[in-house]
C-alpha cells in the first residue's frame, strides 16, 4: 500500500504544485511548505512530523488551499465544523451531487436532512428492518456467483447495487400514485413522502430525489470499495480468514437452526469481524480527502490558516502514521483488540468515517453490510482469487486491475 507522501505526491502532480516552485504571491499554482519541519516533508518521510504543505491555486476565489499533514488539524476541523469550518467541496464535485444537498446544507436544515436519513440508516431502523434485508441482499448475491468462472468484485457489487436506484425511483412515483403504504417496516420513501406531506415541506421532490441519488452515490462506490479491500485482504491473510471463519462459524453452531437469519445480538457480538472492517478501512483510505474552509483567521501551532482558505484533510496521515499505528502498513486486524473501537465510528486516530457533524451517516449501514456479508460469505463459501487484487492509493484507492474470483460452495 502506498502511505500519505503517495497522496500528497499524486496532488502534486495533479495540480502541477510542486514542479513549479515559484515565490508566494506571483499568481498561478505554486508550492509553499509552511510545516514545522521543512527538510522532513521535503525528503517525504511521514509521521508526526510531516509538514503542512500549503498550495496556493488557481480556485476561483484565489483563496489558499491548505492540504494538511497534520493528524491534530484534521482532529480540530472536524471539532470546530460550522464554528471555525465549513464545508467546502470543489465545484465539480458539486456538480455531481447537485447543489441542493445535504453536502451543501448548514446548520439546522443540515441536521434536519441527517436526522431525516438516519431515520433509514440509524441503528434503529438497521436492527429492526435493514438487518433482515441486508441478509436477503448479500445470499441473493453471493448464490448468482456461484456459477460463473470469474466475478470482478468491486464491478459485481456496484452494479447490483445499482438497480436500488431504478427501484427507489419506480417507488417514489407509485407512491404517489397510491399513497398510504401500510407496510411493517418504514423505508425511505415513507420518509421522504412524509416529509414532502408536510404543511410546510422543508425539500422539493426534486431535492428528495436528489437526496436518494446522493445516498446512493455515497453508498455504491464506497460499500463496493471496502467490500473489495476486504476480499482482497483476507484472500492474502490466511490467518485471519482463519479466525473471521471461526467466529461465525461459533454463532452458527449456537443456533437451533443453523440457516435462520442473523440477530442483531449475533451482529453486535462478531467482535473479530469488526477489527477486520476497521483495519481494512484504516488502510484502504476509501475517502482519501475531505474539504473545508475557514471562516475565520485560525491561529494553530505558530501559523494562521487566513480566514477563506480551503483545507484539504488527508485521513491517511493518521491512518498510516507509524507513531498512532505500529507497522501502519501491515494488514493486523489484532491490533484493534485491546483498543476501544471508535465512538459512532470516528475518533482522532480513525477518520474513515471523516468525524463531528458530518460523520458519516451511512456509517453503521456500510459496518452492517461488510459484516452481514462476511458472515454469508465465509460459512457457506469459499473462493480462489483468479487475477488482479493489487490496491493502489492514487489519491482514491483503485484496483487497476480489479480483484477478480472464483465462487464455491463449502463442502
Ligand atoms: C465504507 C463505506 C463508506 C465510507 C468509507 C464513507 C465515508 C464518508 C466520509 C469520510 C464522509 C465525510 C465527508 C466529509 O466530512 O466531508 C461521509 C459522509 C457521508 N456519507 Fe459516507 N461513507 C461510506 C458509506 C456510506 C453509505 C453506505 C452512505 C449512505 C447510506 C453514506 C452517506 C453519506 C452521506 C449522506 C454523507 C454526508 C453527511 C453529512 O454531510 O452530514 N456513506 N462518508
Amino acid at each position: 500500500m502506498a502511505t500519505e507522501n503517495r497522496i500528497e505526491d499524486v496532488y502534486r502532480r495533479r495540480t502541477g504544485a510542486a514542479r513549479r516552485r515559484s515565490p508566494p504571491g506571483t499568481g498561478g499554482h505554486h508550492a509553499r511548505l509552511v510545516g514545522r519541519d521543512e527538510r522532513t516533508a521535503k525528503n517525504g518521510k511521514t509521521g508526526a512530523t510531516a509538514a503542512s504543505i500549503q498550495v496556493r491555486s488557481n480556485f476561483q476565489d484565489q483563496h489558499d488551499l491548505i492540504v494538511s499533514l497534520d493528524p491534530e488539524l484534521n482532529n480540530y476541523v472536524f471539532q470546530q465544523e460550522e464554528r471555525l469550518f465549513q464545508i467546502w467541496y470543489p465545484d465539480s464535485f458539486m456538480r455531481i451531487i447537485g447543489a441542493d444537498s445535504i453536502i451543501t446544507t448548514l446548520g439546522p436544515s443540515h441536521k434536519h436532512i441527517r436526522n431525516l436519513v438516519l431515520r433509514l440508516f440509524g441503528p434503529e431502523n438497521l436492527r429492526r428492518s435493514m438487518l433482515q434485508e441486508v441478509q436477503k441482499t448479500a445470499q441473493a448475491s453471493l448464490l448468482s456467483w456461484l456459477d460463473r468462472p470469474s466475478i470482478e468484485v468491486k464491478e459485481t457489487i456496484s452494479s447490483g447495487r445499482k438497480n436500488v436506484m431504478k427501484m427507489l425511483k419506480e417507488l417514489l412515483d407509485e407512491r404517489k400514485r397510491a399513497p398510504g403504504h401500510q407496510g411493517s417496516s418504514i423505508d425511505f420513501i415513507d420518509v421522504l413522502m412524509e416529509e414532502l406531506n408536510e404543511e410546510k415541506p422543508t425539500m422539493s421532490e426534486n431535492a428528495a430525489l436528489d437526496l436518494v441519488f446522493l445516498l446512493l452515490f455515497a453508498s455504491f462506490e464506497t460499500t463496493a470499495s471496502a467490500i473489495t479491500a476486504v476480499l482482497t485482504f483476507l484472500t492474502h491473510n490466511p490467518e485471519v480468514l482463519q479466525e473471521l471463519t471461526e467466529e461465525h462459524n461459533y454463532i452458527q453452531k449456537r443456533r437451533v437452526d443453523p440457516n435462520s437469519e442473523v440477530t442483531w445480538e449475533e451482529y453486535k457480538s462478531m467482535k473479530f469481524t469488526s477489527h477486520v472492517i476497521y483495519e481494512a478501512l484504516r488502510l484502504a483510505n476509501i475517502a482519501p480527502v475531505m474539504f473545508r474552509k475557514a471562516t475565520e483567521d485560525i491561529h494553530m501551532k505558530g501559523f494562521t490558516i487566513p480566514k477563506g482558505s480551503k483545507i484539504m484533510i488527508c485521513p491517511s496521515t493518521v491512518h498510516l502514521n507509524p507513531v498512532v499505528y505500529t507497522d501502519p502498513n501491515i494488514f493486523n486486524p489484532w491490533r484493534w483488540k485491546d483498543t476501544v473501537e471508535p465512538t459512532g465510528g470516528a475518533s482522532k486516530d480513525f477518520m474513515a468515517f471523516g468525524g463531528g457533524l458530518r460523520l458519516c451517516v451511512g456509517a453503521d449501514f456500510a459496518k452492517l453490510q461488510m459484516a452481514i456479508f462476511l458472515h454469508c460469505l465465509v460459512t457457506k463459501y469459499r473462493w480462489k482469487a483468479i487475477k488482479g487484487g493489487t490496491m493502489v492509493l492514487s489519491p482514491g484507492l483503485q484496483f487497476p486491475e480489479g480483484f477478480h474470483i472464483q465462487l464455491f460452495p463449502k463442502a
